[in-house]
Protein backbone atom coordinates (compact mmCIF):
# COMPACT_ATOMS: atom_id res chain seq x y z
CA UNK A 1 0.00 0.00 0.00
CA UNK A 2 2.89 2.58 1.31
CA UNK A 3 4.80 2.04 -2.19
CA UNK A 4 1.23 1.78 -4.45
CA UNK A 5 0.69 5.10 -2.65
CA UNK A 6 4.36 6.48 -3.31
CA UNK A 7 3.75 5.90 -6.74
CA UNK A 8 1.05 7.82 -6.86
CA UNK A 9 2.06 11.45 -5.47
CA UNK A 10 4.56 13.67 -7.08
CA UNK A 11 5.88 14.18 -3.31
CA UNK A 12 6.37 12.26 0.06
CA UNK A 13 7.24 14.17 3.08
CA UNK A 14 8.40 12.90 6.33
CA UNK A 15 9.98 14.70 9.54
CA UNK A 16 13.39 14.98 10.46
CA UNK A 17 12.29 12.62 13.60
CA UNK A 18 11.66 9.88 10.85
CA UNK A 19 14.95 10.33 8.90
CA UNK A 20 17.07 10.42 11.58
CA UNK A 21 15.23 7.02 13.17
CA UNK A 22 15.04 4.67 10.05
CA UNK A 23 17.36 6.20 7.16
CA UNK A 24 14.67 6.13 4.52
CA UNK A 25 14.88 5.10 1.28
CA UNK A 26 11.79 7.21 0.54
CA UNK A 27 11.61 5.87 -2.54
CA UNK A 28 8.59 3.73 -4.55
CA UNK A 29 9.76 0.08 -5.25
CA UNK A 30 7.23 -0.72 -7.28
CA UNK A 31 6.24 -0.57 -11.00
CA UNK A 32 3.64 1.75 -11.55
CA UNK A 33 0.46 0.10 -11.61
CA UNK A 34 -1.42 0.73 -14.66
CA UNK A 35 -4.93 1.82 -15.07
CA UNK A 36 -7.11 -1.69 -15.62
CA UNK A 37 -8.50 -2.03 -19.02
CA UNK A 38 -12.15 -2.17 -19.95
CA UNK A 39 -11.72 -5.63 -20.93
CA UNK A 40 -10.50 -6.75 -17.95
CA UNK A 41 -13.52 -5.19 -15.73
CA UNK A 42 -16.32 -8.22 -15.20
CA UNK A 43 -19.19 -7.31 -16.62
CA UNK A 44 -18.62 -3.76 -17.79
CA UNK A 45 -18.53 -3.10 -14.41
CA UNK A 46 -15.95 -2.51 -12.16
CA UNK A 47 -15.41 -5.00 -8.74
CA UNK A 48 -12.71 -2.68 -7.56
CA UNK A 49 -12.68 1.23 -7.83
CA UNK A 50 -10.56 2.12 -11.12
CA UNK A 51 -7.52 3.13 -10.40
CA UNK A 52 -7.44 7.02 -10.02
CA UNK A 53 -5.12 9.05 -12.67
CA UNK A 54 -2.19 11.58 -10.98
CA UNK A 55 -3.45 14.71 -10.34
CA UNK A 56 -4.08 17.28 -13.00
CA UNK A 57 -0.77 18.76 -14.23
CA UNK A 58 1.28 16.40 -12.31
CA UNK A 59 4.82 15.74 -12.84
CA UNK A 60 5.15 11.72 -11.75
CA UNK A 61 7.56 9.71 -13.23
CA UNK A 62 7.59 6.73 -10.88
CA UNK A 63 9.40 8.24 -8.28
CA UNK A 64 8.27 10.49 -5.79
CA UNK A 65 10.25 13.94 -4.92
CA UNK A 66 10.90 13.07 -0.57
CA UNK A 67 10.20 15.88 1.27
CA UNK A 68 12.15 16.31 4.36
CA UNK A 69 11.14 18.61 7.37
CA UNK A 70 14.20 19.91 8.89
CA UNK A 71 14.17 23.57 10.84
CA UNK A 72 17.61 23.21 12.56
CA UNK A 73 19.03 20.60 10.03
CA UNK A 74 19.45 18.04 12.88
CA UNK A 75 19.69 14.90 10.27
CA UNK A 76 23.15 14.54 9.04
CA UNK A 77 22.66 13.38 5.06
CA UNK A 78 25.65 11.64 4.03
CA UNK A 79 26.59 10.36 0.89
CA UNK A 80 26.04 7.07 2.42
CA UNK A 81 22.45 7.77 3.69
CA UNK A 82 20.10 5.71 1.85
CA UNK A 83 18.11 8.11 -0.10
CA UNK A 84 21.18 9.33 -1.28
CA UNK A 85 22.64 5.75 -2.51
CA UNK A 86 19.56 5.56 -4.02
CA UNK A 87 19.50 8.54 -6.01
CA UNK A 88 22.81 7.71 -7.55
CA UNK A 89 21.60 4.31 -8.84
CA UNK A 90 18.50 5.65 -10.18
CA UNK A 91 16.21 4.19 -8.30
CA UNK A 92 14.72 7.55 -6.28
CA UNK A 93 15.39 11.15 -6.14
CA UNK A 94 17.09 13.33 -3.95
CA UNK A 95 15.67 15.04 -1.22
CA UNK A 96 14.01 18.70 -1.11
CA UNK A 97 14.66 19.30 2.68
CA UNK A 98 12.49 22.07 4.19
CA UNK A 99 14.75 24.24 6.61
CA UNK A 100 14.74 27.50 8.13
CA UNK A 101 18.67 27.81 8.08
CA UNK A 102 19.47 30.10 6.21
CA UNK A 103 22.96 28.94 5.07
CA UNK A 104 23.20 25.27 5.36
CA UNK A 105 26.89 24.22 5.71
CA UNK A 106 28.35 24.58 2.23
CA UNK A 107 29.57 20.97 1.84
CA UNK A 108 25.93 19.28 2.76
CA UNK A 109 24.27 21.91 0.16
CA UNK A 110 27.03 20.55 -2.90
CA UNK A 111 26.21 16.76 -1.97
CA UNK A 112 22.77 17.41 -1.79
CA UNK A 113 22.54 19.43 -5.35
CA UNK A 114 24.88 17.13 -7.06
CA UNK A 115 22.47 14.68 -6.44
CA UNK A 116 19.46 16.65 -7.52
CA UNK A 117 17.87 18.11 -4.14
CA UNK A 118 18.02 21.16 -2.68
CA UNK A 119 17.48 23.06 0.31
CA UNK A 120 13.84 25.05 0.95
CA UNK A 121 14.34 27.69 2.68
CA UNK A 122 11.31 28.48 4.22
CA UNK A 123 10.83 31.26 7.75
CA UNK A 124 9.36 29.45 11.12
CA UNK A 125 6.15 31.29 12.92
CA UNK A 126 5.42 31.10 16.37
CA UNK A 127 2.74 28.42 16.61
CA UNK A 128 -0.78 30.55 17.54
CA UNK A 129 -1.02 26.90 20.69
CA UNK A 130 2.15 27.27 22.33
CA UNK A 131 4.14 30.30 20.70
CA UNK A 132 7.25 27.70 19.45
CA UNK A 133 8.76 28.70 16.03
CA UNK A 134 7.01 25.97 13.76
CA UNK A 135 6.09 26.13 9.71
CA UNK A 136 2.93 26.98 8.84
CA UNK A 137 1.35 24.10 6.46
CA UNK A 138 -0.12 26.55 4.19
CA UNK A 139 4.03 27.22 3.57
CA UNK A 140 5.27 24.53 3.64
CA UNK A 141 2.51 23.18 0.96
CA UNK A 142 3.57 26.61 -1.07
CA UNK A 143 7.60 26.47 -1.47
CA UNK A 144 6.53 22.12 -2.70
CA UNK A 145 3.83 23.86 -5.02
CA UNK A 146 6.06 26.08 -6.38
CA UNK A 147 8.96 23.27 -6.99
CA UNK A 148 5.94 22.13 -9.65
CA UNK A 149 5.52 19.33 -7.24
CA UNK A 150 1.38 19.00 -7.53
CA UNK A 151 0.36 16.52 -4.91
CA UNK A 152 2.33 15.39 -1.53
CA UNK A 153 1.45 12.09 0.59
CA UNK A 154 2.92 12.99 4.39
CA UNK A 155 3.76 9.91 5.87
CA UNK A 156 4.76 10.76 9.51
CA UNK A 157 6.03 10.40 11.72
CA UNK A 158 3.58 11.08 14.70
CA UNK A 159 4.75 14.78 15.01
CA UNK A 160 4.55 15.57 11.65
CA UNK A 161 1.19 13.81 11.17
CA UNK A 162 -0.36 15.45 14.25
CA UNK A 163 0.27 18.89 13.31
CA UNK A 164 -0.89 18.52 10.08
CA UNK A 165 -4.07 16.69 11.41
CA UNK A 166 -4.42 19.70 13.76
CA UNK A 167 -8.00 21.30 13.32
CA UNK A 168 -6.84 24.25 11.79
CA UNK A 169 -5.00 22.43 8.57
CA UNK A 170 -8.04 20.18 8.18
CA UNK A 171 -8.77 22.26 4.93
CA UNK A 172 -5.94 21.56 3.66
CA UNK A 173 -6.32 17.60 3.55
CA UNK A 174 -7.55 15.88 0.69
CA UNK A 175 -7.66 12.09 1.77
CA UNK A 176 -6.74 9.98 5.18
CA UNK A 177 -5.16 6.49 4.87
CA UNK A 178 -4.73 4.37 7.97
CA UNK A 179 -3.11 0.57 7.54
CA UNK A 180 -3.77 -0.86 10.82
CA UNK A 181 -1.78 -4.29 11.12
CA UNK A 182 -2.18 -6.22 13.83
CA UNK A 183 0.61 -5.33 16.11
CA UNK A 184 1.50 -3.23 19.09
CA UNK A 185 4.29 -1.09 18.68
CA UNK A 186 5.02 -0.18 22.31
CA UNK A 187 6.60 2.59 23.95
CA UNK A 188 8.52 3.70 20.89
CA UNK A 189 5.41 3.37 18.64
CA UNK A 190 4.08 6.71 16.96
CA UNK A 191 1.04 7.89 18.34
CA UNK A 192 -0.79 10.45 16.82
CA UNK A 193 -3.52 12.16 18.82
CA UNK A 194 -3.97 15.63 16.65
CA UNK A 195 -5.46 18.44 19.64
CA UNK A 196 -8.98 18.96 20.10
CA UNK A 197 -11.04 21.86 18.88
CA UNK A 198 -12.77 23.75 21.43
CA UNK A 199 -15.84 24.32 21.42
CA UNK A 200 -18.16 26.89 21.88
CA UNK A 201 -18.14 27.91 25.78
CA UNK A 202 -18.36 31.18 27.53
CA UNK A 203 -14.51 32.05 26.18
CA UNK A 204 -13.42 33.57 29.62
CA UNK A 205 -9.60 31.95 28.89
CA UNK A 206 -8.85 30.70 32.65
CA UNK A 207 -7.12 28.25 34.00
CA UNK A 208 -9.42 24.99 32.26
CA UNK A 209 -9.99 23.82 35.90
CA UNK A 210 -13.15 26.20 36.68
CA UNK A 211 -16.14 25.55 35.81
CA UNK A 212 -18.49 29.09 34.37
CA UNK A 213 -16.91 32.27 33.86
CA UNK A 214 -13.53 32.55 33.47
CA UNK A 215 -13.31 28.83 32.40
CA UNK A 216 -11.85 26.98 29.27
CA UNK A 217 -14.52 26.44 26.68
CA UNK A 218 -15.44 22.31 27.00
CA UNK A 219 -13.38 20.56 23.51
CA UNK A 220 -15.82 20.81 21.06
CA UNK A 221 -16.67 17.40 18.76
CA UNK A 222 -14.18 14.98 17.98
CA UNK A 223 -12.84 15.07 14.25
CA UNK A 224 -14.04 12.14 12.23
CA UNK A 225 -13.60 10.85 8.99
CA UNK A 226 -16.80 10.90 6.50
CA UNK A 227 -17.30 8.42 4.16
CA UNK A 228 -15.16 5.73 5.80
CA UNK A 229 -14.07 2.44 3.57
CA UNK A 230 -12.58 -0.26 5.83
CA UNK A 231 -10.19 -2.49 3.35
CA UNK A 232 -8.67 -6.02 4.27
CA UNK A 233 -5.63 -5.86 3.14
CA UNK A 234 -3.86 -9.27 4.12
CA UNK A 235 -3.19 -9.49 7.77
CA UNK A 236 -3.93 -5.30 7.62
CA UNK A 237 -6.76 -3.54 7.22
CA UNK A 238 -6.86 0.15 5.60
CA UNK A 239 -9.05 2.51 6.48
CA UNK A 240 -9.48 5.44 3.70
CA UNK A 241 -11.75 9.01 4.05
CA UNK A 242 -12.04 12.08 3.81
CA UNK A 243 -12.04 14.81 7.04
CA UNK A 244 -15.79 15.47 8.05
CA UNK A 245 -16.26 19.24 7.52
N1 LIG B 1 4.16 3.62 10.72
C1 LIG B 1 4.28 4.60 9.86
O1 LIG B 1 3.51 4.70 8.91
C2 LIG B 1 5.38 5.58 10.02
C3 LIG B 1 6.14 5.60 11.14
N2 LIG B 1 7.16 6.50 11.29
C4 LIG B 1 7.95 6.49 12.54
O2 LIG B 1 7.81 7.75 13.18
C5 LIG B 1 8.92 7.92 14.06
C6 LIG B 1 9.35 9.36 14.05
O3 LIG B 1 8.28 10.18 14.46
P1 LIG B 1 8.55 11.54 15.25
O4 LIG B 1 9.62 11.34 16.26
O5 LIG B 1 7.24 12.06 15.71
O6 LIG B 1 9.22 12.49 14.17
P2 LIG B 1 8.70 13.12 12.81
O7 LIG B 1 9.20 12.33 11.68
O8 LIG B 1 7.25 13.45 12.88
O9 LIG B 1 9.55 14.48 12.81
C7 LIG B 1 9.30 15.43 13.82
C8 LIG B 1 10.20 16.63 13.64
O10 LIG B 1 9.91 17.28 12.40
C9 LIG B 1 9.96 18.68 12.59
N3 LIG B 1 8.61 19.20 12.36
C10 LIG B 1 7.44 18.51 12.26
N4 LIG B 1 6.42 19.34 12.01
C11 LIG B 1 6.94 20.58 11.98
C12 LIG B 1 6.40 21.89 11.77
N5 LIG B 1 5.08 22.09 11.53
N6 LIG B 1 7.22 22.93 11.80
C13 LIG B 1 8.54 22.75 12.04
N7 LIG B 1 9.12 21.55 12.24
C14 LIG B 1 8.33 20.49 12.21
C15 LIG B 1 10.43 18.94 14.02
O11 LIG B 1 11.83 19.04 13.98
P3 LIG B 1 12.67 19.84 15.13
O12 LIG B 1 12.52 19.02 16.38
O13 LIG B 1 14.07 19.85 14.62
O14 LIG B 1 12.04 21.19 15.29
C16 LIG B 1 9.98 17.68 14.72
O15 LIG B 1 10.71 17.35 15.87
C17 LIG B 1 9.99 6.98 13.60
O16 LIG B 1 10.18 6.00 14.60
C18 LIG B 1 9.40 6.34 12.32
O17 LIG B 1 9.76 4.99 12.22
C19 LIG B 1 7.42 7.41 10.32
C20 LIG B 1 6.72 7.42 9.16
C21 LIG B 1 5.59 6.54 8.94
N1 LIG C 1 5.81 0.08 8.15
C1 LIG C 1 5.40 1.19 7.51
N2 LIG C 1 4.16 1.15 6.97
C2 LIG C 1 3.73 2.23 6.36
O1 LIG C 1 2.47 2.21 5.84
C3 LIG C 1 4.52 3.38 6.25
N3 LIG C 1 4.07 4.50 5.62
C4 LIG C 1 5.81 3.35 6.83
N4 LIG C 1 6.52 4.49 6.73
C5 LIG C 1 7.86 4.73 6.89
O2 LIG C 1 8.48 4.29 5.70
C6 LIG C 1 9.83 4.23 5.92
C7 LIG C 1 10.35 2.92 5.42
O3 LIG C 1 11.49 3.15 4.78
P1 LIG C 1 11.65 3.24 3.20
O4 LIG C 1 11.43 4.66 2.82
O5 LIG C 1 10.63 2.35 2.57
O6 LIG C 1 13.06 2.81 3.07
C8 LIG C 1 10.08 4.35 7.39
O7 LIG C 1 10.46 5.67 7.68
C9 LIG C 1 8.70 4.09 7.97
O8 LIG C 1 8.62 4.63 9.23
N5 LIG C 1 6.21 2.24 7.46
Amino acid sequence: MTHYLRSRHDAICVGVGTAIADDPGLNCRIAPVPAPAVADIPNGKAAVAPTPTPFPGSVVTGQPRPVVIDPQLRWDLTSQSKVMQLARAGQGLAPYIITSVSEPPAARRSLLEEHGGKFLLVQQTPDARDGRQRFDWRTILAAVRAEGLRSIMIEGGGEVINSLLSPENNELIDSVIVTIAPTWLGRGGVVVSPPRQLGEGDGGGGDGKGEGKGARPPPGPAARLANPTWLPLGEDVVLCGRIAK
